[in-house]
């Protein structure tokens, strides 16, 4: 069975809510979630580096705080240089989520800032292969999947509004697909590694 560690950071639950959506999907997609909260002022991620050497992907996830990742979530990947050396990441899957007040709130830049993270630990990026959701809906309803047009990663709106009633139902379940699609390819990522290669792929 395929693991994905989710390694994330919420200042005020938005993002706890779309992390557990996340692991809602990929629980669905018969894979093992692990959930790696990172706390304010935590300078330790020993036990995390072990859970996510163990997974096959991992999922990133931060609140958009003035148009980047939060502060929590910047010094986990500032820890992770000491992995980056040895490259322990390397060809595990890495995906993304985050959420901010604004439809945009530049929260395209956080999603950008993690996946160019995951490069740099040499990772195989998932995106959410899904279209936008909204583009033929005049009314912008909340309850579509990928509302805000997003392929990089899954976005959600918190607006103003308390973690039990934002994101809406469509953020959430755009979290919950991209769970389900990293779950999934995670699978076929660890059969193919299993499988024995073709003998044209042994030439040269
Ligand atoms: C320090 C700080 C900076 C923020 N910056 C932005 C921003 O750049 N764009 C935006 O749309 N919302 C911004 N917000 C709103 C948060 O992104 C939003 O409340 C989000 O849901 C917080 O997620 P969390 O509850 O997981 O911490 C900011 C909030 C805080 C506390």
């Amino acid at each position: 069975m395929s693991k994905v560690a989710i390694v994330y950071h919420s200042g005020f639950g938005h993002a706890d809510v779309l992390a557990h959506d996340v692991a809602q999907g990929v629980t669905d997609s018969g894979a093992t979630a692990a959930l790696l909260r990172i706390e304010p002022g935590q300078a330790d991620f020993s036990d995390f580096f072990e859970a996510m050497a163990d997974a096959d992907a991992i999922v990133f996830g931060s609140p958009t705080y003035m148009g980047t990742v939060s502060a929590p979530m910047k010094a986990f990947m500032d820890a992770s240089a000491k992995v980056y050396f040895t490259k322990q990441w390397k060809d595990k899957l890495g995906a993304a989520f985050t959420v901010s007040g604004s439809p945009s709130g530049d929260k395209l830049n956080t999603l950008t800032s993690l996946a160019i993270f995951a490069a740099q630990h040499g990772m195989l990026w998932i995106g959410t292969g899904q279209n936008p959701g909204n583009n033929d809906d005049t009314s912008a309803a909340t309850d579509v999947e990928n509302r805000l047009g997003s392929f990089i990663g899954a976005m959600a709106q918190a607006a103003n509004d308390s973690p039990e009633v934002t994101p809406k139902a469509g953020d959430r379940a755009t979290a919950r697909s991209l769970g389900a699609r990293v779950a999934r390819a995670a699978a076929r990522w660890r059969r193919g590694a299993d499988a024995p290669l073709p003998e044209a792929a042994l030439v040269g």
